[in-house]
Order: C-alpha cells, then sequence, then structure tokens
C-alpha cells in the first residue's frame, strides 16, 4: 500500500514547530564514533531516516547502538567492530550518501571498507571522484567494483598534502575523518566551511584529534594514534529552520521555529528581511512571519558557506511565485535543481529556466547543459494538483506550495520526506493544516 497525503490549501500555517540536531551533522559525527576506543554519546538527535541508516550500519560492522528517541540520545560502543557481509551493507544502505564516510574510520578500525553506491537528493550527478582523490592521496587502494567500491590501505594511511577543485562539504569531511588518525600532518587547501563542518570538527577535537581551521579555507590536521569516545549535542538543524520560515512566508503565516540559531542562519534572514519577512530572534528560537502587504522580488545566488546555502533555495522560491516583480534565482551549487519547479508551473507559478549564468557568482555549469538559473514573477495564484515527491526540499516546496494554494491537491513520495524532517506530518497539523494521509493501492 502506498501513502496517499491530501492536502486543502490556502490557510496560514501558524504555530510551533522544534527542530532538533542536523540532518547534515548527526550521521556524520555518528561514523566519528567508529574512531574511538570507547562509548560515544550523541544528544538532540532527530528521528530521519538517515539516522536510522547509519545506526543499522554501525551496527552490522560490530557497534553496539543505544537510540533513545524520547530524550533524542544515542550512545554508540564501537567495542567490537568488525567486517559486514557485502549484502548485508548494500540492505542497509538506504538512499543515504553517508555511507562514502565510512572509509577513513573502518580503515583505521579493521584496515577496509566496502562502500554501496550512494543515495542522496537527484539535483545533479554528484560523483564521489573528490573523495577518491583525496583517499588514494592518504594511501587507500580504491577498487571499484558492480553495486560500491572496495577500499583497503596495505601500506596505512599516511597525513597528505591535500586540495580540492570546489569545496564539497562531503569531501571535506572524508579528509576530516581519515586524517585524524593518519600518521603525520594533513594540509587541505579549498575546504568547505559550513557549520555542521565546525560542529564535526569540535565532535574530533572532543575525541583527541588537532586540528585548526585558517581563514582561507585551509585546515590543518596533526594525525594522532588514539582517540577516545565523545559526548556532545548536534547543532540544530538550520536547513529545516529555513524551511519552516520559508512556510511561513509562502502561506503568509507565523512560525516560531524553537531550536533555530541565528548564528548560522546569517545570510537566509538577510534575504528574508530583503524579500520582506519579518523574523524575531529569541534566547531559544526564532520567529517568523509574513508581515501582510506584498513581498519584494530579490537577485539571489546559492553558495558555499558563508553564501545562501542551495538546501534553502527551493522552499524560498515557493515565497518568491508570491512576490510582487521579477525574480532571479541562480543556482551555482548543483547543476540539475530546479526540476522541482515543474510542478509549481502546474500549479500556476510563472517561472522560466535558463542555461545561462544569471548572476555574478563563479560558476561551473555556465558554459554546459544545465538548466540552472530561474525567473520568477508574480503574484501568482497557486491551485492544487497531483505531484509525487521528487527529491527532499524539492517534495518539502511542492507541500508549501499546495498550502499556499487554493483547492485540493495529492501528495504521494511522502517517504523521501522523513529523510530530513522529523516528525513532518504531526508538525504540519499542529500549525493548522489542511491535510490528510491515506493508504491507497499502487
Ligand atoms: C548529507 C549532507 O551533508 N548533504 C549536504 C552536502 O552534500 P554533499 O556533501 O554531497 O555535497 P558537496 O558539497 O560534496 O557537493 C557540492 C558540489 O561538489 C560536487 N562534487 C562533490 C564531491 C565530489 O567528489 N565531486 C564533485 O564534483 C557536487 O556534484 C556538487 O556540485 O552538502 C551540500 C552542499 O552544501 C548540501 O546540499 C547537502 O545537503
Ligand atoms: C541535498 C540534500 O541532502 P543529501 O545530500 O542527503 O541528498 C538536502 O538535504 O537538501
Amino acid at each position: 500500500m502506498a501513502k496517499l497525503l491530501t492536502i486543502h490549501g490556502g490557510k496560514p500555517l501558524t504555530g510551533e514547530v522544534t527542530v532538533r540536531g542536523a540532518k547534515n551533522l548527526v550521521p556524520k559525527a555518528m561514523v566519528a564514533a567508529l574512531l574511538g576506543n570507547s562509548p560515544s554519546v550523541l544528544r538532540n538527535i532527530p528521528e530521519i531516516k538517515d539516522v536510522d541508516v547509519v545506526s543499522s550500519l554501525l551496527e552490522i560492522h560490530g557497534v553496539s547502538v543505544e537510540w533513545d528517541k524520547e530524550t533524542g540520545r544515542i550512545t554508540m560502543d564501537p567495542a567490537g567492530v568488525k567486517s559486514a557481509l557485502t549484502a548485508e551493507i548494500d540492505a542497509h544502505a538506504g538512499d543515504s550518501r553517508i555511507p562514502i564516510l565510512f572509509c577513513g574510520p573502518l580503515m583505521h578500525a579493521i584496515g577496509e571498507a566496502f562502500i554501496p553506491d550512494l543515495g542522496g537528493c537527484k539535483i545533479g550527478d554528484r560523483p564521489i571522484d573528490y573523495h577518491l582523490a583525496v583517499l588514494r592521496n592518504f594511501g587507500a587502494v580504491v577498487d571499484k567494483r558492480p553495486g560500491g567500491i572496495s577500499i583497503s590501505a596495505p601500506k596505512g594511511l599516511h597525513g597528505a598534502k591535500l586540495e580540492l577543485p570546489y569545496p564539497s562539504v562531503g569531501a571535506t569531511e572524508q579528509v576530516l575523518l581519515t586524517a585524524v588518525k593518519a600518521e603525520g600532518i594533513t594540509e587541505l587547501k579549498g575546504a568547505a566551511v559550513e557549520p555542521e563542518i565546525h560542529d564535526l570538527i569540535a565532535v574530533l577535537q572532543k575525541m583527541g584529534a588537532i586540528i585548526t581551521v585558517q581563514t582561507d579555507r585551509t585546515i590543518r590536521i596533526e594525525g594522532v594514534s588514539e582517540m577516545r569516545g565523545y559526548n556532545h549535542i548536534a547543532l540544530p538543524d538550520r536547513n529545516e529552520s529555513a524551511s519552516w520560515a520559508s512556510a511561513a512566508l509562502a502561506t503568509r503565516g507565523d512560525i516560531y521555529v524553537r531550536g533555530a540559531e541565528q548564528r548560522d542562519l546569517t545570510a537566509f534572514l538577510n534575504t528574508y528581511r530583503k524579500i520582506g519577512g519579518e523574523f524575531d530572534v529569541v534566547d531559544d528560537g526564532i520567529r517568523f512571519w509574513h508581515a501582510g502587504g506584498d513581498l519584494n522580488p530579490l537577485v539571489l545566488e546559492t553558495d558555499v558557506h558563508p553564501g545562501f546555502m542551495t538546501d534553502w533555495q527551493q522552499p524560498l522560491v515557493v515565497a518568491l511565485t508570491q512576490a510582487k516583480g521579477v525574480s532571479i534565482v541562480h543556482e551555482t551549487v548543483y547543476e540539475n535543481r530546479f526540476g522541482f519547479t515543474d510542478a509549481l508551473v502546474r500549479m500556476g507559478a510563472s517561472i522560466q529556466l535558463h542555461r545561462e549564468c544569471l548572476g555574478s557568482v563563479p560558476c561551473r555549469f555556465g558554459q554546459r547543459n544545465f538548466l540552472h538559473s530561474a525567473v520568477i514573477s508574480g503574484p501568482t495564484p497557486l491551485h492544487g494538483v497531483e505531484f509525487d515527491i521528487p527529491d527532499l526540499r524539492g517534495g518539502f516546496s511542492h507541500l508549501i506550495a499546495a498550502l499556499t494554494a487554493e483547492g485540493t491537491s495529492t501528495a504521494t513520495g511522502l517517504e523521501i520526506i522523513n529523510r530530513g524532517y522529523e516528525h513532518f506530518m504531526a508538525k504540519l497539523e499542529g500549525l493548522g493544516a489542511d491535510v490528510e494521509l491515506t493508504e491507497r493501492d499502487r
């Protein structure tokens, strides 16, 4: 049986939601537990699919995992770490990108790893060439196999001088998780410096790592031979916070996001203010609301941190369909992140996609055949349609658009939302959304 969500739109979302630990940190901090010689405790854990995936992958590798879902506390004991069968790994890898980050910690713990083909959102080609290049530089031997890669370090892992062609979040984490216990010093230039990376560095430092972050995207890591377990509170999910903020704006609502952290949302809050959204930062969260009247159109470019995060783009585009005038959005992180606009156009939005770079942020996609700039004219009334959720943020955007629209929409593929939004249905209902989940034959 498949689940069908029926949405009766046209009602502002109002009320309160709580965000817990970040999807883009929690699973990685869990992988780091493999590096310790004693148990680790991670708190503020959200109930999302990527945490299930990493829990299972740790367990089949001999790590004992105790997850108290009520308190959001997870305890991981790596004392029994061991190899797992390829078929078991395949069965548990799920639709996540995290398995690639097991390379370094598993090679340190047991000398080898099998990494299945990755999942994650279909928003571009998402190659792993940077990951494999840095791992080879540490001395790893990579064997590509059908369905994944086998990786080992017959001569050990050694610190290296590395430079990323683009500040990839995942490849930077790959370097951190491998270099902390590699022999000698690693210097990484062109590193990503997202808040989730700083939080992973905080975790690794608690475990005994020696890591220096310089102001020019250079990270220096002095390898250590032993690391211990950690006790850490995961930073809150800034992408979920920004999603609910966009939902408040698009539906002309008022949402208090308990747990939202101003420090990690600077670029988002500046943009929110320019579009005409109101927010108020208080001690334990941020209230976001539509102030009435018209929203302002914007020129917006996504970028690596400290720029406007790509994962904020899709939900905010829905609010831009309601702004008075022409907005331009230039996506510079992923080559194919505007596919979700098809459904918005079917709902009545006016959005044209372009291959040219409509902006000035250096972009790898300009001379290639990618529709990576969008021109949005508004305000356009939206009406209900049927849609299938394509990816995490695109799906959230479709759902907010359906809640903004007059009339009834139906959505399938809701399970994708559970990858990054915990207790999603309960939160929507708590905000007064008129939604109903039913089962139907496929
Ligand atoms: C689980 C997680 O944390 N996901 C986040 C992470 O994804 P993820 O770590 O996969 O994203 P990256 O920062 O690595 O990707 C950025 C760009 O680099 C390219 N690239 C990356 C690696 C590589 O080996 N080769 C290559 O060409 C990608 O195709 C993309 O165009 O950062 C992204 C950018 O902030 C976010 O959108 C994702 O939500
Ligand atoms: C792109 C995203 O996630 P992932 O890298 O896990 O696919 C996202 O969270 O928007």
